[in-house]
């Protein structure tokens, strides 16, 4: 179980979250205002730490946080939390998607009704005594085109909302497919298609390096002249000194920005793009309405309580789970995975993990497959990747960093799921890898509450504890093998736990598994390698 007992909570998140966590035991303290060099301080005597955005936890904060178990964000981005430093930690980072996703869009629209008719401006100089007509000559929305980039909660909610204006909205997300963009009426285009069909273009992706100043000089000079820019998204999305030279030339008519390179920006007063006359400016708004802010702060709060209920990790950003914080009846599958990981692992060293040669690994499929499992498939997905780098890798690998390793190491991983039976039992965990020139497929069952069996390898169907010291050979289906492995084992005086065969008929050829109460040295592997009808054999330790 994860064991949370002293939580610190910063960045003046609802009170809610507090009354949650206090409610489950938790011993909370709630500092609103802190500094980096207080969080650096008092971390180490956390096991949880909450933030909105304000709050920037570095390296050193994770470092310094050596109790820390969960890091959770009241909110969507991430990008202040150094997540990899939280991963390589073994540190959960969860947020709340979802909780501020209508508040940040109706921001945005308001945002782009203001724009449209320079309400902030008019409105400054009302306060200053004027009564200006003349000056604040707006345009109607009904009829214009609004460009949205990024589909994801946000951008499809703006979408709606404008679209009640009259508005034509167009879109571009890579991951959405153009007929799903069609059912919300977004017609979908590509990038260079779209910049200059665009009255309006809003940014609702997370800044990413393919995100990273997606409008740029190069890009404004394709939009329409006129166009009116929207960020409530993240600062860096939209480069600001190009945005900033579009609006001197008058090419961008107006910006509304809600976010920025650097937050809070240096020397705001002085800042010629926040200060430019066409450009509308809120500090970091989008989120900020009492019905999100309670939203993701009850939200965070509970997410953290299942957490160390083991029920769930829900919200999790970099991990499917965590070992500790796991169901009771999914450990030993949990286990079982790790050790089909690690058996494959050791079968594949020396070939498929030859990183440049024909043999590295294409892809590796993991399925999940009955009732009890199918729904922790990402888990167990993570469970055999884990059991498969932790022999390769230096570092170690968990449940949290087991995918990202995964992923920098370019291996392509499917993960599967069904809720059918197999044949002949109500659960199994499989592993299949492919390279150029192999294709393998392992698998394995937990019978009662903890019972590991390996039930495949390959065509070869048997069941076989996956603990200790295993030989595996193949060999031609013909009598008298048994016998002689038997007598090099003697010699070696290594003493057989059990052996279990598989068969397969077509081929009459034959897995022998046998369990050694010893490790097999390599020179008594190499005998055995060499007797007649041995095809292959391979030792591993579980
Ligand atoms: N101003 C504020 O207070 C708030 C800002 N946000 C920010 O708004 C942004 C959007 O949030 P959500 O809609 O919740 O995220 P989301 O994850 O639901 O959607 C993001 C979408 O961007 C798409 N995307 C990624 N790379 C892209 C690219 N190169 N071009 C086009 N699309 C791309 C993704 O496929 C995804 O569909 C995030 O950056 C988030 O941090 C969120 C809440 C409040
Ligand atoms: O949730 C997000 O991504 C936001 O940008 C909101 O930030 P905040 O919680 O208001 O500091």
């Amino acid at each position: 179980m994860l064991e949370i007992k002293r939580v610190l909570v910063v960045d003046g998140i609802d009170d809610v979250c507090v009354k949650v966590l206090a409610d489950a035991g938790f011993q909370v303290d709630k500092k609103d205002k802190i500094t980096k060099d207080e969080v650096l301080a008092t971390i180490k005597d956390y096991d949880a730490l909450i933030v909105r955005s304000a709050t920037k936890v570095t390296k050193e904060i994770i470092a310094a946080g050596t109790r820390l178990k969960i890091i959770g964000r009241a909110g969507t981005g991430v990008d202040n939390i150094d997540t990899d430093a939280a991963t390589h930690a073994g540190i959960i980072v969860m947020n709340t998607p979802g909780g501020n996703t209508l508040s940040a869009a109706e921001h945005t629209c308001a945002m782009i009704s203001a724009l449209a008719r320079q309400i902030p401006q008019a409105h400054a100089t009302m306060k200053q005594g004027k009564w200006d007509r003349k000056n604040f000559m707006g345009v109607e929305l009904h009829g214009k085109t609004i460009a949205i980039l990024g589909l994801g909660r946000i951008g499809r909610e703006v979408a709606t909302r404008m679209q009640a204006y009259g508005m034509k909205t167009i879109g571009y997300d890579p991951i959405l497919p153009k007929e799903a963009a069609k059912a919300i009426n977004i017609d979908a285009y590509d990038l260079d298609e779209l910049w200059p069909l665009a009255d309006f273009i809003t940014v609702h992706t997370p800044l990413t390096e393919s995100t990273r100043h997606l409008l740029n000089d190069a890009v404004l000079a394709k939009c329409k002249k006129g166009v009116r820019i929207v960020n409530c998204a993240r600062g860096g999305i939209i480069e600001e000194a190009a945005l900033l030279r579009a609006l001197e030339s008058g090419h961008v008519a107006g910006a509304a920005l809600d976010v920025f390179d650097e937050e809070p920006p240096k020397d705001i007063a002085n800042n010629k793009l926040i200060q430019h006359p066409n450009c509308i400016v809120t500090p970091h708004l989008g989120a900020s309405t009492e019905e999100a802010q309670a939203k993701v702060a009850l939200e965070i709060g509970q997410q953290i309580v299942e957490a160390t209920h083991g029920s769930q990790i829900m919200g999790a950003v970099n991990a499917p789970a965590m070992m500790h914080a796991l169901r009771d009846d999914l450990k030993p599958w949990v286990i079982l995975g790790s050790k089909l990981g690690l058996l494959a692992a050791q079968l594949m060293v020396g070939s498929a993990f030859e990183k440049g040669s024909s043999k590295w690994l294409h892809r590796l499929t993991v399925t999940a497959q009955g009732k009890a499992i199918q729904s922790s498939s990402s888990t167990l997905c993570a469970a055999v990747l884990m059991g498969i780098l932790n022999h390769l890798q230096a570092t170690p690998v968990n449940l949290v960093n087991a995918s990202m390793i995964a992923d920098a190491l370019g291996l392509h991983v499917r993960e599967e799921r069904t809720s059918e039976p197999h044949d002949e039992y109500q659960n199994v965990l499989s592993l299949r890898y492919t390279t150029e020139t192999e294709d393998h497929e392992y698998a394995g069952t937990v019978f009662g509450t903890n019972n590991l069996r390996f039930t495949r390898i390959d065509q070869f169907a048997f069941e076989v504890r996956p603990a200790g010291h295993l030989m595996f050979y193949r060999n031609e289906d013909k009598p008298g093998v048994i016998a002689a492995i038997g007598t090099h084992l003697a010699q070696a005086s290594i003493n057989i736990a059990d052996l279990t065969l598989g068969r397969d008929d077509s081929k009459r050829e034959a897995l022998c598994i046998v369990n050694t109460d010893q490790p097999i040295p390599a020179d008594v592997l190499q005998r055995i390698q060499q007797t007649s009808f041995i095809t292959y054999a391979r030792t591993v330790t579980l």
